[in-house]
């Protein structure tokens, strides 16, 4: 049985946290961690097998675990993930995002083939991804439209420099245009869908955003558009939003799962 250690306890580490404990992913739940204390004593209180509260990040993998399972936030990826693989463990990170940092990139990635461990980017909010591997070398272009409740937009690093005011929008506005790179930065905890889909693709300089603000949706929506020598593929995802914390959609949690329990099982591998 895999050994799991899972930093942050918020809606989506509490999700993966219950499908361990119920046995839905074939796993022990041995650590956890997350900067609010209270945040991880509200996790444990809700497992019927009790890991154990690690003091801090670093602590998870210095434990005897198989992986260690980030969603928390991309700070949480910069300062973390190297000693994970240091430790000689392997890495799931929901906070993509952070990778749209070369020299974290490629720092990861060294590290992956230096102690042979494995990063996993589970697709999150999004669905696609393995048409847009298949097809990165004859893509021409790639954009990401997410239209999104301004209460799931709430406190982005965006609005900290811009006129937009949320609480004033009452019709379907677009508050954001640029490339990938700049919108994670913006939004982190956000638009992480829009690194996964530049990982895959063409790079987060060459994938287009635009993210709207609609107050008159109930849910995440992601629409892609992809061109190129083999044609034209778009993916239009209308996501629920958890109901704990509305800028995350029910389905990058489902992702999460199904990822991790993929990890965790000797089984038959659908999909690129
Ligand atoms: N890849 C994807 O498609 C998606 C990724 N996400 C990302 O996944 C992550 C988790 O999402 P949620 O659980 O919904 O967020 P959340 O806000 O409900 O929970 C995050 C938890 O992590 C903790 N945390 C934050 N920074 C930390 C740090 N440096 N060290 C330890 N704990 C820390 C917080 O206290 C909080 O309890 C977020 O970064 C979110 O942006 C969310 C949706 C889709
Ligand atoms: O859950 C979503 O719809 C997308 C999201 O928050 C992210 O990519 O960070």
């Amino acid at each position: 049985m895999k050994r799991v250690g899972l930093l942050g306890c918020g809606a989506m580490g509490t999700q993966i946290a219950l499908a361990i404990d119920s046995g839905k992913i074939p796993a022990t739940l041995t650590h956890v961690y997350d900067d609010s204390k209270e945040k991880s004593a509200l996790l444990v209180e809700k497992l019927i097998n009790k890991p154990e509260i690690v003091e801090n990040s670093h602590l998870l993998s210095s434990n005897p675990v198989d992986i260690v399972v980030e969603a928390a936030s991309q700070d949480a990826v910069r300062d973390a993930s190297l000693s994970v693989l240091q430790n000689k463990k392997d890495l799931m990170i929901m906070s993509v995002g952070a990778l749209l940092d070369e020299s974290i990139y490629d720092i990861l990635s060294d590290a992956c083939k230096d102690f042979k461990k494995t990063i996993y980017l589970p697709s999150g909010a999004i669905a696609g991804l393995d048409g847009i591997k298949s097809i990165k070398d004859e893509l021409e272009s790639l954009s990401i439209t997410t239209t999104k409740h301004p209460r799931s937009l709430k406190g982005a690093k965006f609005f900290e420099t811009s006129d937009i005011n949320l609480d004033e929008i009452n019709s379907s506005t677009v508050i954001f245009q640029g490339m990938a790179k700049e919108a994670v930065s913006l939004f982190p905890a956000n638009i992480n869908v829009a690194a996964l889909l530049s990982l895959s693709g063409i790079g987060s300089e060459k994938t287009k955003v635009k993210i709207i603000a609609d107050p008159n949706t109930d849910k995440n929506t992601h629409h892609i558009e992809a061109e190129g020598k083999f044609g034209k593929m778009t993916f239009t995802i209308e996501n629920y939003p958890d109901t704990i914390n509305p800028k995350t959609s029910r389905l990058a949690i489902l992702s999460a799962i199904e990822t991790l329990r993929k990890y965790c099982s000797d089984d038959i591998q659908i999909g690129t």
